[in-house]
This record gives C-alpha cells, structure tokens and sequence, in this order.
C-alpha cells in the first residue's frame, strides 16, 4: 500500500486511449476456458489483479495456462479430470471470482478451500450459498457459509428454478454455473436484468440457453468445447475517461474498443440525460460483445435522477458518476442502490465521505445519494478503503481539484486498471 500525491494543475484531456479489457468477460474466459476440455484461447484479457486470482486457483486444479502480453492460452483436462488442490485457493480482492467458482467448485468432485483478502472476508457469501445449497452444494464456513474461508465438498447437484432476491450477475452466474452440472433444467428469474456475460459465453462455448423476459432457461449435462474468446474493452474501466473528458476543461478524448454490451451500457445512457457531447460509433454489432468507440468533449451538464432498473446496468460507475453529478447543474439522485454497499468497501459511505473532504454537496441516503452542482473541488486527502474505483473515482477528482489530491492507497488501481495512470498521464 502506498500513497500517491497528485498534481495535475487542472490539464485538459487530449488524444485516444484503448480501453483495456474488460474484467467480467475476462474471469468467464479463464472460467468456460477451464471447464471444457482441451483448448481456449484469449485475447484482450485484463492483466488486472482479480483476474490474475482467478488464473492462479485454476492452475492450482491442474489446468495449464499461459500468459503472454494480453494473449492467454488454457489447456485444460476438463471438469472432469481437475485435480484436487493441496492449498487454499485465494481470491484475492475479487468477488466475481469468489462467488463464481463457489457455483463452479459445487459441481466438480473434489473438495476445496476458498479465501480471500479482508474486504473479501466481509462480503455475503449466503446471497450464492443458499441457492447452490438448494441445488444440492455442501458449503460450510463462518456464520453458515456467509463468510469466506469456505469449504467445498462438490458433488451431484439438482436443477433449481429461482427468482432472484437481488439483481446480481453473481449470483445468477454461479447459479448457471452449477447448473451445467445439475441433473434437470435450471431457470433463473430476474426482475431486473443484470449483466449477460455468462450467458452470452454459455452459447461462445458451444451450449444452448433461453433467455426470455429476464428469465433464463438452461438445461443441465451440456458440455462446453472450447474456443476463441475476444474480450472487449471494459465500459466500467472506459467510465473513469468519460467522466474525465466531460469535467475537464478543454478536452476531447477518443475512447477506442470499449464493450457496449447492453447491459452494461448505463453511463452511456446517463451522460446523455445530463447533457455530455459524445459520439459513439459501433464496431462490429454482431461480436459475441459489441464494442465502440466513444468520443467525449468537455460539456455543460445537467443534473439527473437514476433510479431503478437502470442501476445493475451501471452499478460499478456509480462512484465516478457522483463526482460527475458534482459538475453538474442543480440536484442528481441516485436511488434503489443499497447494492453498493456490499462491494469492495461500502462505496456510499465512501463516495460520500471522501468527496465531501474536497468540498462537494453531497448526501448519503439508505439506498444511494444526493448530490448538487456545480461545485468546484478543492485539495485534500482521500481514503481509497482498498477499493479499486474509490482510487480512480479519487484520481480523476484530482484534475479537476485546485490544489493536490493524496490518494492514501493508489495501488488498489491494479485490480481492475493496472495501467490508469500511463493512460492520464498520455492525455496530459
Ligand atoms: O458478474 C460480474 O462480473 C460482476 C457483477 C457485479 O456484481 P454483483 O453481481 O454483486 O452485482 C459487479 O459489481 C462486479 O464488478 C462484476
Ligand atoms: C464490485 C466489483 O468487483 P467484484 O465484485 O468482482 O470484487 C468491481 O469491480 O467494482
């Protein structure tokens, strides 16, 4: 853990930037590369943190994977033929990986210890372990099975029909992951839809599955044969440089790859409300992840209310989103999030408090915020709580800050951005 003083003088954002690879799709590459037998391979990966956690607990089940730049390569013996690990396998940072090879591990004949970093150690764990315990799963750890470390006995599970009690793509990934190995048809209903990346790389990975008005339909026993995987651009990692190019004074940045996948696409949706001029233009629709590039100018933006079904669509570009709503004019409300508080650290009470310390109008509320603008931001010193985008979220704050902006732990970044910095400083 190190801290970071920045002096950015208040720059404007000019040139083009390639998005690096988005994180969700990443983990699923190594995940779908890792359960079907034989060859993946993968490009555009995210060389980020979490998703190395999740290359590292697959090798320790005896699949081989290699890394070279961006480009990686899973030779694996199938579920079938893992073997058992010696060792913890240790998540690090990430709750996708977690809660994902929490579903996969109920399903593959072996047993197996999984922990994590501390925020880990305090994320809900019972949201995946009741559903998987419904379909069979022996699950045991702290507080029945909330808390990580957890032990996994795997084994033959049964098919579950489930509503969903929170939009989460967590659980209902871990939900279809044990579900490929359940006896029966598994269905997954969703009131409000959360991300797809599961769903679309089921189908990238040879299987059949239904999704119709939030609910999806997936029968048990399909196997998967493995493929190429071209991962996009990450749209939350894109969302730090958009709400930089709309803030900044002076700016026009080109964001090139980033995945516009529909359920993910939010804070494209929110700029527009607030007023940003942008322009996106589609690259190829029809990839298993559509991507775009996305140009961003420097704007006068309004204030907005988010609300809804919209927040699974944006839920990690909520802290960057109330730092824009601090630029823009009159009240932004941001409502129906609680979510947020269940992440790396909980990211209301941290937007809140740490934005408040360079001067912003903002409120917390039980399930999100209040935020009024414009307000110009002044020096100060912020906390990063170890999480990720609390750091980015802080470090864009920087450039527009009158003064320095000491961030208490920028390598936090490096879970989802290892290159953050290289890309602000290339704008400069
Ligand atoms: O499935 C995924 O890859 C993710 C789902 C979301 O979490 P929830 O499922 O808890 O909403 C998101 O916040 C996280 O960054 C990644
Ligand atoms: C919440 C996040 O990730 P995870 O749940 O995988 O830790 C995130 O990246 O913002």
């Amino acid at each position: 853990m190190s801290s970071k003083i920045l002096q950015y003088n208040q720059p404007s954002l000019v040139g083009d930037i390639t998005v690096p690879g988005d994180k969700s799709v990443s983990h699923r590459s190594v995940m779908f590369g890792s359960i079907a037998k034989g060859k993946t391979t993968v490009s555009g990966f995210l060389l980020g943190e979490d998703c190395l956690s999740t290359i590292d607990c697959f090798k320790q089940l005896g699949v081989m994977i290699e890394v070279d730049g961006t480009n990686v390569t899973i030779d694996s013996p199938g579920i079938d033929d893992w073997e058992e690990p010696k060792e913890v396998l240790y998540t690090g940072n990430s709750g996708t990986t977690t809660r994902l090879m929490l579903g996969i591990l109920s399903g593959a004949k072996l047993h197996t210890v999984m922990t994590g970093d501390a925020s880990i150690g305090k994320r809900p764990m019972r949201r995946v372990a009741d559903p998987l315990r419904l379909m069979g799963a022996q699950i045991a750890g702290r507080e029945n099975g909330q808390f990580t470390p957890l032990a996994i006995q795997g084994g033959k599970l049964q098919a579950i029909d489930y509503k969903m009690p929170v939009a989460s793509a967590q659980v209902k990934s871990a939900i279809l992951l044990a579900g490929l190995r359940a006896k029966g048809t598994t269905i997954v209903r969703e009131s409000e839809v959360s991300r797809d990346h599961t769903e679309r790389m089921l189908r990238q990975f040879g299987a059949t599955i239904d999704v119709t008005d939030g609910v999806v339909t997936f029968k048990g026993g399909q196997t998967l044969t493995g493929t190429h995987v071209n991962v996009p651009g990450d749209i939350s990692s894109a969302a730090f440089f958009l709400v930089a190019g709309a803030i900044t004074r002076g700016s026009r940045i080109v964001l090139k790859n980033v995945g516009v996948n529909e359920t993910r696409d939010g804070i494209i949706e929110v700029l527009q409300n607030m007023g940003a001029k942008m322009d996106i233009s589609m690259n190829d629709e029809n990839a298993a992840e559509p991507t775009a590039t996305i140009t961003i100018e420097t704007s006068e933006l309004i204030g907005t209310t988010i609300e809804g079904t919209i927040i699974p669509r944006l839920i990690d570009e909520i802290p960057i989103i109330a730092l824009l709503a601090t630029q823009a004019k009159g009240k932004t409300v941001i409502k129906d999030a609680e979510e947020l508080k269940v992440k790396e650290t909980n990211r209301i009470d941290a937007v809140v408090n740490e934005l408040k310390k360079l001067g912003a109008n903002i409120e917390a509320t039980d399930d999100g915020m209040i935020i009024e603008g414009p307000t110009p931001l002044s020096e100060g010193s912020l906390k990063t709580y170890g999480d990720h985008r609390i750091g980015m979220m802080g470090a864009v704050a920087a450039l527009i800050a009158q003064g320095n902006v000491e961030l208490d732990d920028a390598d936090c970044i490096a879970v989802s951005y290892p290159s953050f910095f290289e890309h602000v400083e290339k704008l400069i």
